[in-house]
């Protein structure tokens, strides 16, 4: 009989993109699939990176993957791990990343996590493959998987995906492949396609046939600018009540829970007196937060990529909403105009805010809300903040991106204000 107890290696860690941390006699190891507390036993295995054989005794927070395609598909990293633990792990990864900035007394996170089925936004990939179209995505370092089922998508995103391969099978322009890449909005699925043929009046009429049969406002070729292929009724969206035309492929945060949780944080971080100062509003968007935070105060909102300017412009007529287009990497807001402010919001790129954090650090506005998707550059970007005296009076932290890697956190800053000399 297999001696298990004695081969069976101890997974001690997550890493920080989910992968399991073996302590293996050689040394430890990603091995993906695993979670802390897990025994197993390897089924091959490199320097850094160990495949798993088996599991011999599962750790507390194992179980069995909700969806049929984990494993193959490339869009679930976490399936065997139960939401909780997941939502405890990803809370701990911006505590982590908070203290490495400086701060000693992280208060406890507020945490919200999505419910499956709430995803409105995805990238999916399709190849010809013989007599059928292949739509998914990608398995990890790998080719598209067909997403015949899925845990994270909408319902109403998930029933398009028949018709979609159906209609993209007769599209003479698709030779190869392409992508797509899907908004759910208010006013519907909004599609914008990558293909590898040029579409002609044939395609255009068969992609608006497919639009009106399944309620697509409208579908966009990508291109610089994207060119609207079909058009067959008002694209739109609502934030806060307030009407904007998202251009294809807008920046949606990916489900609407995730959404309202962030909008919520945000709302309950303004200071309560000031007010009339009005909000500077960096990376802005198509205004997912303006016309809530304009609820509020008036908000000086800053966007760098035009299309999305363009919507919130459109949109901000009437409102206290005032937008204007800004590289917020070359031409950051600067520190005087940050000074007068009675809050600064920013919600930057994955990247982080870059420029701009040397301003807010000089400006040393009274109230600073952190919008993250990434807590690397969360840390590197509120180190600076937390030298300058900032206190962290808040955390929120969400998980819009069910069984991944990905984390978003709202940090609420303050400065405190400075005792009078005797
Ligand atoms: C994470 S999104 C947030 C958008 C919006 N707050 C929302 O929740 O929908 C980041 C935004 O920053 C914008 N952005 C990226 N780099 C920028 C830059 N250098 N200057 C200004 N805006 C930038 C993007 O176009 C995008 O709209």
């Amino acid at each position: 009989m297999e001696n298990v107890a004695a081969g069976a290696i101890p997974v001690v860690a997550l890493g920080n993109d989910g992968d399991g941390l073996a302590r293996t006699p050689a040394g430890m190891m990603f091995v993906p699939g695993t979670v802390p507390g897990d025994e197993i036993l390897l089924a091959s295995q490199t320097a850094t990176h160990g495949t798993l054989g088996r599991v011999v005794s599962p750790g507390p927070t194992r179980v069995a993957p909700p969806c049929p395609l984990f494993g193959s598909c490339g869009g679930c990293r976490l399936q065997h791990m139960a939401l909780p633990a997941i939502m405890d792990w990803k809370a701990g990864r911006v505590v982590e990343a908070l203290r490495h900035a400086g701060f000693d007394s992280v208060p406890a996170p507020q945490t919200r996590q999505v419910s499956p089925h709430g995803r409105r936004r995805v990238d999916l990939a399709f190849r010809r493959a013989g007599r059928e179209i292949v739509l998914g995505l990608h398995r990890r370092r790998g080719d598209v998987v067909d997403m015949t089922a899925c845990t994270l998508l909408d319902p109403t995103l998930l029933a398009l995906l028949p018709p979609l391969r159906t209609m993209l099978h007769s599209l003479p322009a698709v030779h190869a492949g392409g992508d797509v890449q899907i908004n759910l909005l208010d006013s519907g699925p909004d599609l914008l396609i990558a293909m590898d043929g040029t579409p002609d009046t044939n395609d255009r009429r068969i992609l608006a046939e497919f639009s009106r049969a399944h309620g697509i406002a409208r579908i966009s070729l990508r291109a610089r600018p994207p060119e609207t292929l079909a058009l067959t009724g008002p694209v739109f969206h609502h934030f806060d009540g307030t009407r904007v035309v998202p251009p294809p492929g807008a920046f949606l945060q990916p489900a609407r829970e995730g959404e309202e949780a962030i909008r919520q944080a945000v709302l309950a971080g303004l200071p309560r007196k000031g007010l009339k100062a009005g909000i500077i509003e960096l990376y802005a968007g198509c205004g997912t937060l303006s016309f809530a935070l304009a609820t509020q105060a008036k908000v000086h909102a800053y966007e760098g990529d035009r299309p999305a300017f363009a919507c919130l412009k459109q949109a901000s007529g009437g409102t206290r909403v005032l937008p204007a287009l800004r590289d917020l990497n070359r031409q950051p807001v600067m520190a005087t105009e940050l000074a007068k402010s009675a809050a600064v919001v920013l919600d930057p790129p994955h990247a982080g805010a870059g420029a701009q954090v040397a301003q807010i650090v000089t400006g040393r506005p009274r109230c600073v809300i952190y919008v993250s998707c990434n807590p690397a550059a969360l840390q590197r970007d509120l180190t600076p903040l937390r030298q300058a005296g900032y206190r962290l009076d808040s955390l929120t932290v969400i998980d819009q991106f069910l069984w991944s890697a990905e984390v978003e956190a709202v940090c609420v800053l303050t400065l405190p204000a400075a005792r009078p000399r005797r």
